[in-house]
């Protein structure tokens, strides 16, 4: 079956409240109206209800019963200020929270912490880390993750071709612990998407046939990797050839079982991942879904700027889909 078909299934009648803290922007009401009318999701969208119904009507939409919530006009404004000063534990200040929560990305992201909301979506505006970073603060990464980061699904023909690239959105230079930990995650992100994980750890070399610091990070990543899970089937470090064509994996890696055969792909650095993604999107026509948050106690998910209202329509649905993995 089609990824989202399976996924809409999983989630659909279930109530599962997504917050869209851009509620003015016509991508996020386009997307917001779709889920709501088809029984999908529950929009919340943020903002001054005058100013989104006044998006929404120039940009030919109804929103119908869709929930509109103004934080500068939220009765529970107060309360949502103490939850978090509370959580940030001596971090920030009563005064100092009161200003973060004018931001939409704080008030939609403790929406979420305080259970008034299952999930978020944002990121069609903002900047990835004015998206993150309020996650990162308050949701925080789940017990045993270090380090949240971002998967993309990259889709190309209906339900042909699917594989996982990590990571293209956060961490920018990981250390060996830390792409290790990103690899044994991004085989879980596989399988939550119905993706056998093979995992790649790329690099500029393949089993040694370049020596720099560079690729010893990849090795010692693999290394790693293999010790926090024996059984995932991983190997290292792989040229993006090595990993994915049969042929150039039997000249280069002939005895790897990861190599020609990879369907998650790990990225040395953000520089390479960021890049490489939207290379495979822009030159490779692949679909480009995420990034997919991982290790967070609740989704939070992160469009890119450059999403359209069907990249919205999609992220929202995985990130529906991830909240039933923390129920
Ligand atoms: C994500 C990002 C914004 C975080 O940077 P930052 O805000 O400067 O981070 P800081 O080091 O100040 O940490 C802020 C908080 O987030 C936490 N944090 C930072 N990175 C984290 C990570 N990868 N996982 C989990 N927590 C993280 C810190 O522990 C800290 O928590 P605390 O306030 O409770 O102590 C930064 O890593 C970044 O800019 N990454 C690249 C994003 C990007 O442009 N991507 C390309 C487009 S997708
Ligand atoms: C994921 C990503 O690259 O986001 P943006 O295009 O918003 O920087």
């Amino acid at each position: 079956m089609d990824l989202f078909a399976s996924l809409q299934e999983k989630i659909k009648g279930k109530n599962i409240r997504i917050v869209f803290p851009e509620g003015t922007e016509p991508r996020i009401i386009g997307a917001a109206v779709r889920l709501n009318a088809e029984g999908i999701l529950t929009p919340i969208l943020l903002g001054a209800p005058a100013a989104v119904e006044a998006a929404a009507k120039k940009a030919g939409f109804t929103l119908g019963s869709i929930q509109i919530l103004d934080p500068d006009n939220y009765a529970g404004y107060e309360g949502l200020v103490d939850a978090f000063v509370e959580r940030r534990k001596g971090k920030n200040t009563k005064e100092q929270g009161e200003k973060m929560l004018r931001d939409p990305n704080y008030f939609g992201t403790m929406l979420v912490y305080t259970d008034q909301a299952d999930g978020m979506v944002s990121g069609a505006v903002h900047s990835t880390g004015d998206t993150v970073r309020p996650a990162l603060q308050i949701i925080k990464t789940r017990p045993g993750v270090s380090r949240t980061s971002g998967a993309f699904i990259m889709q190309r023909g209906r339900d042909a071709e699917r594989y996982i690239f990590a990571d293209c959105a956060i961490n920018i230079d990981p250390s060996a612990q830390e792409l290790a930990e990103i690899a044994v995650d991004s085989a879980e992100t596989a399988k939550l998407f119905d993706i056998e994980p093979h995992v790649a750890m790329l690099s500029f070399s393949t089993k040694g046939s370049a020596k720099a610091p560079q690729v010893d990070k990849v090795a010692e990543a693999t290394k790693i990797a293999h010790e926090l899970a024996p059984e995932l089937s991983l190997d290292g470090e792989l040229q993006f050839d090595a990993a994915f064509v049969p042929s150039v994996a039997h000249q280069k890696a002939p005895d790897s079982t990861v190599a020609g055969e990879a369907t998650v792909f790990i990225f040395p650095d953000l520089q390479s991942g960021n890049i490489g993604y939207k290379i495979a999107q822009r030159f490779g026509h692949f679909e480009a879904i995420g990034p997919i948050l991982q290790g967070l106690n609740k989704p939070v998910s992160d469009l890119s700027r450059g999403s359209n209202e069907e990249d919205v329509y999609k992220l929202a649905i995985i990130t529906a889909a991830q909240t039933l993995n923390h129920h």
